[in-house]
This record gives C-alpha cells, sequence and structure tokens, in this order.
C-alpha cells in the first residue's frame, strides 16, 4: 500500500464511522452534504490553476494534494475506489 491507499482507507473508514476529531466527518456532516464535497474540489482545482501560473513547486504539490484528497473523498462517498481510477488509467494506457 502507498500512502495514497493509505489515506484512502481512512476516508473511507471516516465516510462509513464518523468521528468528532476528523475533517472528513466535519466536511461531509455540513448540511450541504456531497454538494460541499464538490464544492471543495471545485475551490481547490482553482487554487491548482493560481499556483501553477504563479506558485511555487512547494505551492503547486500542496494544492495538487489538496485536490487529490479532495476528489478522494467524493470518490470514497460514492462507493467508488482508487482501484477503480487505476483500472481506468490502465484502460487508456496506450
Ligand atoms: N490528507 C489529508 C488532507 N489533505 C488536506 N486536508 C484538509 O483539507 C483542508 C483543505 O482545505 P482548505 O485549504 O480550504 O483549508 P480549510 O480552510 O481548513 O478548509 P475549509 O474550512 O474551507 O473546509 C484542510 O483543512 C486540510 O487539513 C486533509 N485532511 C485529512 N487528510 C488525511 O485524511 C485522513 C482522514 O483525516 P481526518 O478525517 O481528519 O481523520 C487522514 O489520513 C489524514 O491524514
Amino acid at each position: 500500500m502507498d500512502v495514497l491507499d493509505e489515506v484512502f482507507s481512512v476516508v473511507r473508514d471516516r465516510v462509513r464511522n464518523p468521528r468528532e476529531d476528523s475533517y472528513v466527518s466535519s466536511l461531509l456532516s455540513d448540511p450541504k452534504g456531497l454538494d460541499r464535497v464538490l464544492e471543495k474540489i471545485g475551490e481547490e482545482s482553482f487554487e491548482v490553476v493560481i499556483a501553477a501560473k504563479n506558485g511555487r513547486d512547494g505551492e503547486i504539490v500542496a494544492e495538487s494534494a489538496d485536490l487529490i484528497f479532495h476528489l478522494m473523498v467524493m470518490l470514497a462517498v460514492k462507493g467508488i475506489s482508487l482501484d477503480d481510477v487505476r483500472a481506468e488509467f490502465a484502460r487508456r494506457r496506450k
């Protein structure tokens, strides 16, 4: 398991078993529900674009990690696994 698998596994657990000290649980307890996660994906995407235009490598990496993390939260809510995404990349590979 690499770190993305490890984090995804924790995220999936938070979706099933909310905890008070959890960022994922706090995001999902928002009255907007999944829409709040989708808003975060929109915000983080914008931050990636700004970082790629003007930022240093460290900012681009940090904002990319935030975006990938929020995509993982959405996938976990939808019951889609990282392996499903891996399989899609494998299918597309030339
Ligand atoms: N990898 C991450 C991770 N990356 C980013 N974030 C959070 O994503 C948020 C990024 O959003 P912003 O930059 O807009 O910051 P913010 O102002 O705090 O966000 P909002 O108040 O606007 O929601 C921050 O609060 C970060 O802490 C993460 N939160 C948790 N994880 C991992 O996810 C797993 C579950 O974490 P918990 O749910 O906290 O237990 C654990 O393995 C964690 O290490």
